[in-house]
């Protein structure tokens, strides 16, 4: 017997979904003025036996002692949370149902500025973290594939919101490639969980 199809192609389920309208015009255009005035740091990365800086702006914000160090190499201390920033984790929260702890800023001046294929997989999140992001100003492509597989792209609006869930970061690495268009600011806000510091 013949077997049945729903689908005439494969189809995937990502580890991920896309709110593009989590916050309308005004409060996406009143957060990204605030973003704005977080203390931006130009951290520096040690690859590969050399010193340089990060392609991008960050920032960090969160609960106290929530040190988070990525690629062994940048050390990111968390400054008290801004009363807007923690009114959006709390939303955030509420719609996703995850927790977070800290919340790590990347500010892409140009589209020279990127992020390349990682996982977020850093043992101080704990086992299988879920992320959040907030994605304002200039629209950026952000790749997902799984390990070993094809990228999926999206194109993150002003205002939108990307939850990976618990188990994106063992399965799947993700991007935000440079590009040669004309791109303007765009500001990523990462809320993440932490295991350890203090409430
Ligand atoms: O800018 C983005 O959309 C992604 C940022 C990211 O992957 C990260 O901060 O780990
Ligand atoms: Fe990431």
């Amino acid at each position: 017997m013949k077997q049945m199809t729903l689908f005439d192609e494969p189809t995937t389920v990502l580890p991920l979904t896309y709110y593009p309208d989590f916050l309308n015009k005004e409060e996406a255009d009143n957060l990204y003025q605030h973003c704005q005035e977080l203390q931006w740091q130009q951290n520096q990365i040690r690859m590969v036996g050399k010193t340089m800086p990060v392609p991008r702006l960050e920032c960090i914000y969160g609960d106290e002692g929530c040190d988070y160090l990525y690629s062994k190499s940048v050390l990111l201390k968390p400054l008290p949370w801004t009363d807007a920033l923690a009114k959006l984790r709390d939303s955030i929260t509420a719609t996703t149902g995850y927790s977070f702890r800290i919340v790590i800023g990347n500010q892409y001046r140009s589209g020279q500025d990127s992020i390349g294929w990682h996982a977020d997989n850093e043992a101080s999140m704990g086992i299988a973290p879920a992320i959040a992001s907030i994605s304002l100003g200039s629209v950026r492509k952000f790749q997902l594939k799984a390990i070993g597989g094809k990228p999926t792209d999206f194109w993150l609006e002003h205002g939108s919101l990307l939850a990976m869930h618990p188990g994106c970061q063992s399965t799947h690495v993700h991007q935000v490639p440079k590009t040669n268009k004309v791109v303007s600011t765009r500001i990523n806000l990462t809320f993440r969980p932490h295991v350890g510091g203090r409430r």
